[in-house]
């Protein structure tokens, strides 16, 4: 095993009788990262000169503008960015498949004993000798053709799928973010994703996989400045020992969330590559890699499936705008460009929310039974037809009688179609019968216009308006809150009448637990309700109850794949809303019970699940812990007995950050001195506080000539953020300041758990200010 970490020499050539030298190694793996993003950029102009011509050569604008989006996106995709290697890892695969072993034995004296010598590093070389490889710049592989490399124009073949490691024998692959070819289509670089690629992630020195050696490059700003082989066919496996993973992992934070691509842990990439069909829940503690996952997955399922996907698009599901701009440049840095992001908030935007519920009201309007009292609400529309139909045309009048009427009402209600679906079904199936009256007297069939005439003739309109009235959304809500007796029978036997009374706001029966304590004014509904729906000041639960709606009465569209990130916090009406944009779709599920804040948290994933539509979804943890150091996390995890959730701890990687706990008379003025000092450091600095505490930190940082970004803000401005405790969620930072956490937790119900939260952030130290006692379980 070796390890080789320099500045990098000029390039030299190794005469042809002297066995080539690390040094010339490194060279030549520079000489190869030089000329495969001088291919990267040739594709790239020819994506753009066909860009710049695709119109003249598509034969219709349909077509054209078809093609010139297909093209602008490939040119998106085929952008370099210097500081980013645009390959991490090499695989070389044994001239013949060498029997799986077990090794795990000789591969932990050999970690023991692996040095950074001369010896180690001449056995090294000999053995990439010995496997065929030279110091060549070029990779022995130039072979690998679209077929063995499992990838053609970015798209999976079975075939590939189905090849053993046999097919690669003696072959050279540079492992990177995109495929990049040379003039003659030959891979210079690998794609990750592809089949192939899979060993440099998931082969171990117990099962190889075919590889000879594993080689691992470090880069310093774009430059490749080191590399760390594992010669998996002697039984070397550096596992988490990897010092370039150590040092991925320990890098100073500043910016936006940057991708995993280089240093995905075998577990993790189970999930990435788990089946598009596959819905998974990972249940992870902090800093376990979930976000990273979920995002990775993403980006495998796109390459995968490139054609399905996007048609049918993948959406991503974060919890505010500061998590989605943290996260927004890890896609497109893996070339998928074209990844929707959104808040639940930004999915049921069908009103403006204007007005809060009481925590009471909103536990109400998010609970599981508001699914069924909507659907009551829009059956209790469908109503008796008193009156038979009679159409006057031309000469002709054409009669249908009660009896038909009801009768096929009732079959369009039996067949449970989206409401407004089903009206339109009534409104064919009575066209239907005045056609066929039509037929028998005129004996030949009506033209369309006529059809079309009948169906939206007075009569059968007036008939419609009568047993199928034509409904909106955000009308059926605004019907349900503004009549007690309409919600009444809708909900009975699910609301309590108290629960009613809070929704509608329009009774004196006593409030219900979580209600108004004694002698105070009740909670009532936030919603303020105006003459019409477009008038009314909604909340956001209503807008969640508008969407449930929405879906009652039209056809939602579903995404192919959508990854959902701090999942514990969805409440059962939030998961419907994803539940019917997954429908004919998969999940991947993000979250950690421990982390959840909401008041309608999930504390058993299966329940989670089932409201999602995905009963069946595997639920795997995630234990390994690649931010928060050890020190930080023993001490965070003294509040998870406190927490009522049955998870497993993490186990920190990282065994060198920082932990002070201070007591403090003067809170804020120690916290500019605590961030004046943290600003000695490289990385990002946070003040994580209360939520109302955030105003007078921000002014007091500014007085001390302290300049403070907003959560929001993702990267480029200041190196200082103060941020409220209910956003940090997902979030890290270098070093982290915490004010008084008695406050973080007195200002909600569930503080313990958002002190949980705000306690994980840390990825090198963490200091936590106060001058009131400590939460109990800290103390
Ligand atoms: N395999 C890995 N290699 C290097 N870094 C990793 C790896 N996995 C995760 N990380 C890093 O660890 C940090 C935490 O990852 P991430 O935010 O995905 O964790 P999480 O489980 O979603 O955390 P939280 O529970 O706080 O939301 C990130 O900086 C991420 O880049």
């Amino acid at each position: 095993m070796s390890l080789h970490a320099q500045q990098l020499p000029q390039p030299t050539q190794p005469t042809p009788h002297r066995p080539p030298t690390l040094d010339d190694e490194l060279a030549a793996e520079q000489a190869h990262l030089s000329d495969s993003r001088a291919a990267l950029a040739r594709m790239r102009e020819r994506a753009e000169a066909l860009f710049a011509t695709g119109d003249k050569v598509a034969g219709d604008r349909y077509t054209a503008e078809q093609l010139g989006r297909h093209l602008a996106r490939r040119v998106a995709e085929l952008a370099d960015d210097p500081r980013t290697p645009l390959f991490f890892g090499r695989l070389d695969f044994g001239s013949t498949t060498p029997a799986t072993t077990d090794t795990s034995n000789t591969a932990t004296s050999d970690l023991a004993t692996a040095t950074d010598t001369a010896a180690t590093t001449d056995l090294d070389l000999t053995a990439t000798a010995d496997t065929g490889a030279t110091a060549d710049t070029t990779p022995t592989n130039t072979a690998g053709t679209a077929a063995t490399t499992g990838i053609e124009d970015g798209d999976y073949t079975e075939q590939a799928a189905s090849a053993g490691y046999g097919e690669h024998a003696g072959r050279r692959y540079h492992v990177g973010r995109r495929h990049v070819t040379d003039e003659q289509g030959e891979p210079l670089v690998l794609d990750w994703r592809a089949p192939v690629s899979r060993a440099f992630y998931q082969a171990s020195a117990r099962d190889p996989q075919g590889l000879a050696v594993r080689r691992r490059f470090g880069f310093d700003n774009g430059r490749l400045t080191s590399f760390e082989d594992e010669h998996l066919d002697r039984g070397e496996e550096l596992g988490t020992a990897s010092r370039i993973l150590t040092a991925e992992i320990e890098r100073p934070r500043v910016g936006p969330m940057r991708d995993i691509v280089a240093t995905i842990q075998p577990e993790q990439d189970e999930l990435v590559r788990a089946d598009l069909s596959e819905s998974i829940c990972v249940q992870g503690a902090p800093g376990t890699g979930k976000t990273a996952v979920g995002l990775h997955r993403a980006a495998y399922l796109l390459y995968l499936h490139r054609e399905r996907l996007r048609r049918s698009k993948v959406l991503v599901v974060g919890p505010n705008r500061a998590f989605l701009a943290y996260i927004a440049a890890v896609l497109p840095a893996l070339g998928e460009v074209e990844v929707e992001q959104a808040t639940v908030e930004d999915l049921v935007d069908r009103v403006v929310v204007r007005a809060v519920d009481p925590p009471a009201v909103a536990v109400i309007k998010h609970d599981a039974r508001m699914a069924e009292v909507l659907r009551r609400a829009v059956d209790a529309y469908v109503g008796e037809s008193t009156e038979p139909i009679v159409v006057s045309d031309g000469s002709f009048r054409w009669r249908i009688g009660l009896e038909p009427l009801h009768r096929l009402v009732q079959e369009t209600r039996a067949e449970q179609l989206p409401y407004a679906l089903g009206r339109e079904r009534v409104r064919a199936r009575v066209v239907g019968l005045l056609q066929r009256q039509a037929e028998a007297r005129r004996a030949e069939s009506p033209s369309e216009a006529w059809l079309r005439r009948m169906g939206r003739s007075k009569p059968v309109t007036t008939f419609l308006d009568a047993v199928w009235p034509a409904l909106t959304p955000d009308g059926l809500v605004h019907a349900l809150l503004a009549d007690p007796a309409r919600l009444a029978a809708a909900a009975d036997g699910l609301l309590t009448p108290a629960e009613q009374t809070l929704l509608t706001g329009q009774d004196s029966t006593p409030t219900p637990t979580g209600g108004g304590a004694p002698g105070s004014s009740r909670p009532r509904s936030g919603t303020k309700l105006g003459r019409t729906p477009k008038a009314t000041r909604w909340s956001a639960a209503d807008a969640v109850l508008i969407d449930e709606a929405a879906g009652l009465i039209e056809r939602p569209g579903s995404y192919g794949h959508v990854v959902v990130d701090e999942a514990q916090d969805l409440s059962a009406m939030q998961c419907r809303v994803i539940a019917r944009r997954s429908e004919h779709g998969s999940l991947t599920l993000l979250g950690d019970l421990a982390q959840a804040t909401a008041p309608w948290a999930a504390t058993d994933w299966r329940v989670t699940l089932r409201h999602l539509g995905k009963p069946d979804a595997t639920v795997v943890p995630l234990t390994v812990g690649f931010r928060v150091p050890a020190d930080v996390l023993a001490f965070a995890n003294r509040l998870l007995p406190s927490l009522a959730v049955d998870v497993p701890p993490a186990e920190s990687l990282r065994r060198d950050g920082v932990l002070t706990v201070r007591t403090v008379t003067d809170l804020v003025g120690a916290t500019v001195a605590e961030v004046g000092a943290a600003l000695a450091h490289e990385g990002s600095v946070a003040v994580i506080a209360a939520d109302d505490a955030v105003d007078r930190l921000v002014a007091a940082l500014a007085a001390a000539g302290i300049e403070t970004a907003t959560a929001a803000d993702a990267g480029g401005g200041p190196r200082v953020t103060v941020v409220p405790a209910t956003v940090v969620k997902g979030l890290e930072y270098d070093h982290v300041v915490v004010v008084e956490p008695a406050d973080i937790v007195a200002a909600e119900p569930r503080g313990l758990h958002r002190l949980y939260v705000v306690l994980t952030r840390a990825v090198s130290r963490m200091s936590v200010l106060h001058s009131a006692p400590l939460p109990a379980p800290l103390g």
